[in-house]
Order: C-alpha cells, then structure tokens, then sequence
C-alpha cells in the first residue's frame, strides 16, 4: 500500500437545508495527520490527512454544532488521533473507541475521560482481519457506565450476528441500518429483516446514513429517501445522523457533503422529526449529562 488516498470533496456546496442550532453530526472520522499520528500498520487503506481543523472547518460549513468522531479502522485500535480531534474540539466533540478487547478497566476510563461514550465492533471482512465475537462480548460487559457498542456489519449477516448482538448487556448503535440494499424499497427483504431485529429489543439504536454508499442510482439518492424515511418515521426516538466525512474508502464516488446534509428533511420531514434525529437523541446518547431526565 503505498499510494495515500483523498476520499472527501474539496469545496462541498452549502446545503439548501439548514440544521437546527444544536444539530449533531454523529458519525464522522478524523484520519491522522499521520505525521503525529501514524495510521496501523494492518490498515486497509491509507487515507491523505483529514484532520480535527478540516472536520471542525466543515461542521461550520454545514450549519452543525458538534460531532461524534467514530476510531476509523485505518488507525486500528490507537485512539490517539481520535482523542485528540475531541481534545481539539472545546467540548463540542465526543467519540467512539475501537479497542484490544483485552483493554484494561483503567485505560477503558482514561477513554471514558478522553471523551469516548462507547466502542466498535466492525464485521466488515475488506476493513478487518478478525472480528473475535467472545472476546467482543467480554469487553461489552466491561465498559464504563453508560456506554454503548456500535455495530458495523452488512445486511448478508444480520442474521448470523443476532445470538451475539442478543447477547450485548448495553444499547446497541447499528452503522449505515447494517447496510440495506435500499433499492429493494422500504418493505424490501432487507429492511424488514432489520425491522425485525428493531423489534426484538428497544435499546437498539441506528444511523440513517450513507446514501452515498447505500445507494448505486447516486445523487439525489432517491432510493435511499423512499427505502430510509418510513424507518425514521417508525423508529425516530433511536436513530442518529451523520456525514460520514471523510467517507473512508469513497475515492472513486466522493459525496457532496452539502448534498448528503440536504438528504435530511427527505427522511425527517418535519421539524420536530429533524429535531430528534439532530438533536434530542445523539445528546441521549453522547451528552447525557446535559439532558434534563
Ligand atoms: O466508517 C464508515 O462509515 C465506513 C467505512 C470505513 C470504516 O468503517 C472504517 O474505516 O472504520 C467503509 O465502509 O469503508
């Protein structure tokens, strides 16, 4: 692997829909700078920089107010970049770890103390060598108060994955809905399969993101909007938001980021669907201690 990677639009246009103040942008990366923070040496892909000051530069630009920095897989399990973009960030800045599952209790609330309010298990062969579901469920039952797991797989293991998610003592975050083919519509197998799993449990959260990586008719992704919003309107108080910037692995079909953020009032139609989605439930999960409860 020698050749660095830029996979985020240069000059991404100014959405036409403007977020309310407040509004999360809960899944996005932060890639180096790789002079301070070297990428893993089991790294899939090995990004250009995209670093706190591009992420903070484009959240003004979008109208958002705060992020959720998700630990990309090209920096393994070293959370040190990712801490610092929320070190960076003045508070408006929390994240999620990936971790050796064997981390210690203390170093878990270091991370805790760093800003990290969960970690992540990511299924996807072409990002990770290994994916050990027993030391994973280990570590799940170790993390501090509060803290959540997110999922990332594809829909082809829902399935499969089910008695190791059942077995999870914490909400569960599910990246992209567990990557539906939306082009099957909103009743398609796929979505229903996910409907079903929504439904065994009320602490399973998800994101409603990635229209770019959903969905092969491309911008507008109109299938996206017609598969995705009936699953926002059904499930609006456990799903989140996000640019995915800076869309690891996307070079060959980088997203506008204006576009995509104009992607949310065609699956949160109205305002108090765009005030959940941006507002009231990443702060559930990711500031709680500023929610009155
Ligand atoms: O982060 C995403 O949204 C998606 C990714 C990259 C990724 O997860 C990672 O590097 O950890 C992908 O599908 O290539």
């Amino acid at each position: 692997m020698t050749d660095r990677i830029i996979s985020w639009h240069g000059n991404p246009s100014r959405p036409r829909y403007r977020p309310p103040a407040g509004a999360i942008d809960a899944h996005c990366h932060v890639f180096g700078p790789m002079a301070e923070f070297p990428f893993s040496a089991k790294a899939k892909y090995l990004p250009e920089d995209a670093g706190p000051d591009m992420l903070f530069a484009l959240r003004d630009h979008l109208g958002f107010a705060r992020n959720v920095i998700v630990q990309a897989s090209c920096h393994g399990t070293d959370n040190a970049a990712t801490l610092d973009a929320i070190a960076k960030s003045n508070g408006k800045a929390r994240g999620v770890a990936v971790v050796n599952p064997s981390i210690s209790e203390a170093d878990l609330a270091a991370l805790h103390e760093g800003g990290m309010r969960g970690i992540r298990f990511n299924f996807l062969k072409r990002l990770v060598d290994d994916a050990p579901k027993d030391k994973f469920l280990d570590v799940a039952k170790r993390l501090p108060k509060g803290w959540h797991v997110v999922i990332y797989f594809e829909a082809d293991i829902l399935e499969e994955l089910r008695p190791f998610m059942d077995a999870i003592p914490v909400p569960l975050v599910i990246d992209h809905m567990g990557r539906p083919d939306v082009t099957q519509g909103p009743d398609g197998a796929d979505m229903k399969a996910f409907r079903a799993f929504l439904e065994s449990r009320d602490d399973i959260w998800f994101k409603a993101t990635c229209p770019d990586r959903l969905d092969p008719t491309g911008d507008p992704w109109n299938a996206f909007a017609d598969a995705v919003a009936p699953l926002v309107a059904d499930y609006q108080d456990r799903v989140l938001w996000g640019t995915d910037w800076p869309h690891p692995n996307m070079q060959d079909a980088v997203p506008d980021d204006g576009h995509l953020v104009d992607m949310i009032p065609r699956i949160a139609p109205t305002v108090e669907l765009q005030r959940k989605l941006l507002i009231d439930n990443p702060m559930r999960l990711y500031w709680p201690e500023e929610v009155g409860s």
